[in-house]
């Protein structure tokens, strides 16, 4: 695991693994709108990413309006995008498909 800012190439690499998500123009953040049935299913989401958030020390900005939870993943730290990142991306994604 790397926790230094990845590169373009490597940012570009990354993201070309991810469904859904948007890359900003800036290239330093993704994000990515959940869209669930209920305001139940999208706070158990929301409730299932702050255990990996918190176990990855890593922590999303994030709002949640009735069922959709709008998420955007960037690396205070370094001001740009990380391995690490990508881990909690797709740990969302795993949380979000058993809900959908
Ligand atoms: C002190 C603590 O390790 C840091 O504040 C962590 C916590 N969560 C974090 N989350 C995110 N997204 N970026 C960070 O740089 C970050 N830093």
């Amino acid at each position: 695991m790397n926790y230094e800012k990845l590169d373009t190439a490597s940012v570009e690499r990354e993201f070309a693994t991810l469904d859904g998500w948007d890359l900003k123009p800036e290239g330093d953040a993704i994000f990515k709108s959940f869209k669930f049935k209920t305001f139940i299913e999208a706070f158990g989401f929301m409730a299932e990413c702050a255990l990996s958030a918190e176990k990855l020390n890593h922590h999303p900005e994030w709002s949640n309006v009735y069922s959709r939870v709008d998420v955007l993943l960037t690396t205070h730290a370094t001001k740009g995008l990380t391995d690490i990142d990508f881990k909690l991306a797709r740990a969302m994604d795993k949380a979000s498909s058993r809900r959908n």
